[in-house]
């Protein structure tokens, strides 16, 4: 029995003489070697056959053109299980098959045309596009805007019409590889790509292929088009097997696989509708929540207790909305329509009718409990019960409750609206119907979503806590604080440890601390920095960044000159420690998903692949020996988990399966 093939093309030749080659690859048309192949087949045959004038390529799922080249298929080229002849897809499939036939193509482009969607697309001879087309190189973040729009029901027919306009020179035959028109003299190109590639160094830093690709422009330009083709073709085949490429890669498809939960999405459950959310709390969570929730066309009902809270509440939604507006991201006509989603009220007779509320007040624990009492009593029965608690377990909250199973934790990032994580708490007892309701409600407002078991500070935040206790350890053994928010801002993150602490302020940093300290005792560093700076009475004290040469001296501390490598790995091999313990105790349900945690709510580098992805590129023998060496010299803080010792001397990943299942959930 042969193997099935992922995709392929169909050929239809019309009376006018149009053979139209049509991809079939659901759910996006994506370009597996299959159909690539399929399509150079159709493209041969139109070639050959006499009654073939010329040639239109389209899509077979309306709204997909292509979403790119098969991207499953980069492990397998990775690892050298297949291989291609040099040049196979950019040379002589789009440059020697369709750009230099001797028959005039079309794209008929639906929807989206992405990576080599749109340099198949590019190869043709000319591009008709509907409407809502999206074109873009995503694999460069790099998005183009449509050039014009004919209505779906006219694609084709004019797509064709276009490739006859060419036959009959009624319209430019162009081959796009060999267009100088828009290129400036050498001088004045060689200073521009001077420009870019200054810019792509100051923007990321750590990234090789913005380079590479100004590298294959320039090449381009100074040796000709086919050189440049070459050198493009050499590239990419040492780029797919960088580090980068495969983290990249596999972030891809991790972020896909966190709304794949086992013993939930597969029972077979359909979301059921939500129509209108109410938030407790117009704070700084509360509003941005209620924003990203009339973003997305939400009926949101904002309960404060108070009108002066209320008003500021409200105020805050309309600030986070101007903002769009001043950035020209949104119409002052759509500003108000998207406004007038929210209503303010002060009691709970106005939330009877709502599908699911998001508690959003004050981390108080007897405060939740009498708001979820309260909601239990005027809510309707069906109604999903969220609180976005940062920290405290869930099952305190719910404690004074009968409506355990409509309990769930709806863990927003600040600011709400932007941050793309929103991190689903789960009881033993929350209803599996509850949880697909709030992925739902997760994806129509464009956040990924991450399901984790209930504990304190579930996943990122327990992974947080031990990247600031390494910071303040770290400092008050000698090492300078601004050198380890450089090194730490040079490895990839948005920020260091101690510029962090200070923009979530003393007090919130404080608060969580004392939540880790009672739930992990055995693993919290007790730190000399913190009450020093809670017994300093000025005023300012707020900023630890900016009163550091201050605090330095007071410490006492002979100042120690760590190396780069070293102070990553003392920040970071104790998030990696926590991270294990998250998975080895079932919060997690796959190590991707704290890798998707960590890039998403902790502004882990993508481009490293999540934390646990780094972790094994270094090794859980050498990550777990580095630390055994550290818990010696500076205590319990840095001793490796039983998990992660275990898969050291086991040799194993630490982002294998359980062995068992082990799970919380
Ligand atoms: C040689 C070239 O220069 C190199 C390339 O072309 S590299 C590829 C460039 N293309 C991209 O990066 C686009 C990647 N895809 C996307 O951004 C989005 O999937 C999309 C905008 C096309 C569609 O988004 P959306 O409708 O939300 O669907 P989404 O859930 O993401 O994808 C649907 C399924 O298609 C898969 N898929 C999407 N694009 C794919 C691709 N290029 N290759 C393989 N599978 C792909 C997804 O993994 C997902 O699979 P699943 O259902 O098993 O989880």
């Amino acid at each position: 029995m042969g193997i099935t093939p992922k995709g392929r093309t169909v050929i239809e030749v019309g009376a006018d003489g149009v053979a139209l080659i049509t991809i079939i690859n659901p759910p996006v048309n994506s370009l597996s070697f299959d159909v690539l192949y399929s399509l150079k087949d159709s493209y041969e045959q139109a070639l050959r056959r006499n009654d073939v004038k010329a040639i239109v390529i389209t899509a077979g799922a309306k709204g997909k053109f292509s979403g790119g080249f098969d991207i499953t298929a980069f492990g397998g080229l990775q690892g050298g299980q297949v291989v291609t002849p040099p040049g196979f897809i950019s040379v002589e499939m789009l440059t020697d098959t369709v750009e230099a036939a001797r028959k005039p193509s079309v794209a008929a482009i639906d929807g989206l045309a992405l990576g080599g969607g749109l340099e198949i697309a590019m190869a043709c001879h000319a591009r008709i596009s509907t409407s809502s087309a999206q074109l873009g190189l995503p694999e460069l973040q790099l998005g183009l805007i449509p050039g014009f729009g004919v209505s779906p029901d006219e694609l084709i027919s004019t797509a064709r019409r276009c490739a006859l306009d060419i036959v009959e020179r009624r319209r430019p035959w162009v081959a796009t590889l060999y267009r100088t028109d828009k290129l400036e003299p050498l001088g004045e190109a060689r200073e521009i790509l001077k420009f870019a590639r200054a810019q792509a160094r100051k923007q990321a830093p750590n990234l090789k292929h913005p380079l590479v690709c100004i590298d294959v422009i320039e090449e381009g330009i100074v040796s000709g088009p086919r050189a440049g083709l070459w050198k493009e073709v050499e590239d990419f085949e040492r780029l797919l097997r960088s580090e980068t490429c495969k983290s990249l890669v596999h972030i891809f498809f991790a972020q896909r696989g966190t709304s794949k939960v086992p013993g939930i999405t597969d029972l077979g459950l359909v979301p059921r509708r939500v129509n209108k959310v109410a938030i407790l709390g117009g704070g700084l969570m509360g509003s941005g929540i209620a924003t990203a929730l009339i973003l997305s066309n939400y009926p949101v009902i904002l309960k404060e207790v108070n009108e002066k809270f209320l008003e500021a509440g409200i105020g805050r939604v309309r600030a986070n909305l101007q903002s769009r507006v001043k950035k020209g991201k949104m119409s002052q006509e759509k500003f108000e329509k998207t406004l007038s989603l929210l209503k303010g009220v002060l009691d709970y007779e106005s939330i009877r009718d709502v599908d699911m509320v998001i508690e959003a007040v004050i981390e108080n624990v007897s405060l939740k409990q009498q708001i979820f009492a309260d909601l239990e009593k005027y809510c309707p029965p069906h109604c999903i019960l969220a609180s976005n608690t940062s920290t405290i377990d869930l099952n305190l909250i719910g404690e004074k409750i009968k409506s355990q199973d409509r309990i769930v934790g709806a863990h927003f990032f600040s600011p709400a609206h932007v941050m793309p994580l929103l991190e689903i708490v789960r009881t033993q007892r929350t209803s599996p119907q509850v949880i697909v309701d709030l992925l739902d409600v997760g994806k129509k407002i464009r956040k990924t979503p991450v399901v984790v078991g209930n504990c304190t500070g579930f996943a990122v935040n327990r992974m947080f806590f031990p990247y600031t206790q390494a910071g303040l350890l770290l400092v008050e053994r000698g090492t300078d604080l601004y050198q380890i928010d450089r090194v730490i801002t040079k490895f990839g993150m948005p920020m260091g440890p101690f510029r962090l602490a200070d923009l979530v302020g003393f007090g919130v940093a404080i608060a969580t601390g004392t939540q880790f300290i009672e739930n992990f005792p055995e693993r919290t560093y007790k730190s000399l920095l913190i009450p020093m700076m809670q017994e300093d009475k000025r005023a300012d004290l707020q900023s630890l960044y900016l009163l550091w040469p201050l605090f330095q001296a007071k410490l006492l501390a002979k100042l120690v000159k760590l190396s780069d490598k070293d102070i990553v790995e003392m920040i970071f091999f104790p998030v990696v420690n926590e991270a294990c313990r998250v998975f080895a105790e079932g919060i997690a349900v796959k190590a991707a998903d704290l890798d998707i945690a960590s890039v998403m709510g902790m502004g882990f580098p993508p481009y490293r692949g999540g934390i646990m992805f780094w972790a094994d590129s270094l090794g859980s023998k050498y990550i777990c020996s580095r630390l055994e060496e550290w818990s010696k010299q500076y205590g319990g803080f840095f001793k490796p988990c039983a998990f992660l010792a275990e898969r050291a001397a086991k040799g194993t990943p630490l982002s294998s399966p359980l062995e068992r299942a082990k799970s919380r959930l």
